[in-house]
């Protein structure tokens, strides 16, 4: 395997400075879920393989990652890489298909604790998982120092409510009877899938990547109390356990990112586990937040991605006030509440890059 020092050198830094909480002179943007279905070179690729075969190959998945790098150009500050944050439920041994209209389904989803049984007991993660870290690799060297790499995975409760739920929910009824019906299996699965995670991000950054981002995407299906319980506690295990390890491996101690959809109620709690940034949906005021959290983090987000349906005018007007809503004194990376939908016009999002960079350099000049 490379190791980072065989990698080209990086040529813009922003994102990584803007990360650190550096002052930078513009906020540096990216958008989740930037490679995929909007793109019609995505669908290209996609129609000859299946979804999970594309993440398994690295050539095909370092194929995707850059498709957006080399669309924009320099109107994108970040990448990441092409996989999915269901890999990790396969890795504990439960099949996974990704069918078209309907998105992610499990053949057989976990239904009760007995079915806790089904999961492998030992993962070895980089075994299981390393074709991740080979696309990563090879996206380090194929960027040629564009822009940085993230590596991702899906948050424990996210994950957990994917492996009862089975597929995507409405309601997440099935996967919230656990909490209280199954307390003790729950804390179990939950601490289970935390480990394979450190593992699987140390692994990741091993591999190259430069920032690691923790989608919990079904945060804000739970109240305050029960995400007290069942979320934080093991995302900021994760960020304290990645670091520990990445120090003891002599790894690259790299920025970190929250993303707990729709808990603006735990805005505070978040500014305090270890990550350098937490990303916001829209649903959250930036000066709200910035009072909140009182500085100690960067924020990243956060325009409603259904305003890249509004027309050029409304993206130009909503990503202006978004930049001076988030402030000329930095501590901002740009990006959308989450991520960008499949029926969005890509020259839509170019509108929105190209506001986010001019407005940004503008005000902090
Ligand atoms: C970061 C990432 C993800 N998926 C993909 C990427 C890499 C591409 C990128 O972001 O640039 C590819 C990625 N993942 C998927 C696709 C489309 C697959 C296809 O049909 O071709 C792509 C390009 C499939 C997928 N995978 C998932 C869904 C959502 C289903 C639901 O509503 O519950 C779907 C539809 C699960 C998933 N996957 C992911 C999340 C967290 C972010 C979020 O909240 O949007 C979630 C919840 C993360």
């Amino acid at each position: 395997m490379s190791t980072a020092e065989s990698f080209p050198p990086l040529k813009n830094d922003l994102l990584l400075r803007a990360a650190r909480g550096e002052k930078v002179e513009r906020a540096p943007i990216w958008i989740m879920r930037q490679a995929g279905r909007y793109l019609p070179e995505f669908h290209e690729v996609r129609k000859n393989h299946s979804f999970f075969e594309i993440c398994r190959t690295p050539e095909l998945a370092c194929e995707l990652t850059l498709q957006p790098i080399d669309r924009y150009g320099t109107l994108l500050d970040g990448s990441i890489i092409f996989s999915d944050i269901l890999v990790i439920p396969q890795a504990l041994g439960l099949e996974v298909e990704m069918i078209a209209g309907r998105g992610p389904v499990f053949n057989d989803p976990l239904v009760t604790p007995d079915d806790l049984s089904r999961l492998k007991k030992d993962v070895d993660v980089d075994k299981e998982l390393g074709y991740v870290y080979d696309a990563i690799t090879l996206t380090r060297h194929k960027l040629e120092g564009r822009v940085p790499l993230f590596g991702f995975i899906g948050a424990p409760w996210t994950l957990m409510a994917y492996m009862i739920e089975g597929g995507g929910s409405k309601t997440l009824s099935k996967a919230k009877s656990w909490l209280w019906k199954y307390p003790t299996e729950t804390h179990g699965l939950l601490q289970k899938i935390t480990d394979v995670s450190v593992d699987f991000l140390v692994g990741q950054v091993r591999a190259g990547a430069q920032l690691l981002q923790v989608f919990d995407s079904w945060a804000g299906e739970l109240s305050p109390y029960d995400f007290n319980k069942f979320s934080l506690p093991y995302i900021q295990q994760i960020s304290t356990k990645v670091r520990q390890r990445l120090a003891e491996a002599n790894l690259p101690d790299v920025p970190m990112v929250i993303f707990a959809k729709g808990a603006w109620f735990a805005l505070e709690d978040l500014t305090d586990i270890g990550y350098n940034v937490v990303s916001l949906d829209w649903t959250i005021d930036p000066a709200y937040a910035r009072k909140v959290t009182k500085d100690k983090v960067v924020l990243q987000g956060n325009m409603d991605p259904s305003v890249l349906y509004g027309g050029d005018e409304a993206i130009r007007e909503t990503a202006t006030r978004m930049v001076h809503a988030f402030g000329k004194d930095g501590k901002h990376i740009a990006n959308l509440g989450h991520g960008i939908l499949p029926t969005v016009d890509p020259e839509a999002l170019k509108v929105y890059l190209e506001t986010v960079q001019r407005v940004s350099a503008e005000i902090r000049k």
